[in-house]
């Protein structure tokens, strides 16, 4: 279990982080998705006691990261993988790590195998790794001591599809087998095929949380007038039925459906107002980028607003 409550963090006059709680439980993989800058990292490195927060806590595995005694044996953590001894081969990277947590050196060949870089690859040095390659010795080196969780910051950053695929299938063996996954990445397609649960942040803070399905169950119509000075009066006229309404930047507005709306009774209200639709569909295809690109504007514009 991986628990985040209330971690909040400034630098200087600026809030990154702000009020930021979640929970991940065993045997599930979380993604925590948001745009650059949102503070994903900041969060993060706040879980595995590399910044301190101002306000809030966060423990793995019932403890904070701070106070676990071998940490590498209960959390893997892939943070920076830019961050390596550029002079060192990737096996004795690992040899490192392994002395360092008390593994024994049989299980650097192992997890070589396992991340895809056994053979002549382990011998080069990290220095002339491509930032896939380091991204699977980062994960590789998170592994090594067979921990019950993992904290991993955008794992997919430099991987190709089939590089996606194949970290995709050790996450899912690793929660399966009960190991709890948290994994952060700025890109929604990323994570969409990968996670069960989601916490989206945006603006140092969490936008949505919880199960995948519930999320895309959220989603609903989108639609948006042809003449943009129209678009408030549609939203005034939905929220006046009830609707819970997000509106983007670009003027689209979705409707969430589990208040009962669905496409025509849009497109009537639309008509009696006599607004002409540039758009009206329901947003299932693509309902979570449709989440996403509307919780993350929302909360940009309500902040700015603020
Ligand atoms: N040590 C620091 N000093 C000052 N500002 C910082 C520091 N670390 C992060 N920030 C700022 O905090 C904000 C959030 O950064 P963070 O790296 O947590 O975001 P992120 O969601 O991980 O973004 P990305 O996807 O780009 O990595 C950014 O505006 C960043 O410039």
């Amino acid at each position: 279990m991986i628990t985040a409550e209330h971690l909040t963090r400034s630098y200087g006059a600026t809030p990154v982080v702000s009020d930021v709680s979640f929970a991940c439980a065993p045997g599930t993989i979380t993604g925590f998705l948001g745009p650059n800058g949102a503070g994903k990292s900041t969060t993060l490195r706040m879980i595995t006691g590399l910044t301190r927060p101002d306000r809030g806590s966060a423990t793995v595995a019932g403890t904070s990261f701070a106070r676990l005694p071998n940490p590498a044996r209960v959390v893997g953590t892939l943070l920076d993988p830019t961050a390596m001894h550029s002079g060192r081969s990737g096996r004795a990277t690992l040899a490192i790590t392994a002395r360092t947590a008390g593994v024994p050196l049989a299980r650097v060949g192992e997890a070589l195998e396992l991340v895809g870089l056994a053979g002549p690859a382990a011998e080069k040095r990290v220095g002339q790794y491509s930032l896939g390659m380091r991204q699977r010795l980062g994960i590789a080196q998170a592994l090594l001591a067979e921990p019950q969780a993992l904290i991993l910051d955008e794992p997919a950053n430099g991987l190709d599809p089939e590089g996606i695929a194949w970290m995709r299938r050790l996450l899912r063996d690793f929660a399966d087998r009960g190991g709890t996954v948290l994994l952060s990445s700025h890109l929604l397609h990323e994570v969409q095929a990968t996670v069960d649960h989601l916490v989206v942040i945006a603006g140092g803070r969490v936008a949505a949380a919880g199960a995948m399905q519930d999320l895309l169950a959220t989603s609903g119509v989108v639609v948006r007038a042809v003449d943009a000075g129209a678009t408030a009066t549609l939203e005034r006229a939905l929220v006046g039925t009830g609707a819970q309404v997000t509106r983007a930047d670009d003027g689209a507005l979705t409707v969430d459906t589990a208040t009962g709306i669905d496409a025509p009774t849009v497109g009537r209200l639309a008509l009696q107002h006599g607004i002409a639709l540039g758009e009206l569909r329901s947003s299932d295809a693509t309902g979570l980028e449709e989440l996403f690109f509307s919780l993350t504007t929302a909360t940009t514009a309500s902040e700015e607003a603020a």
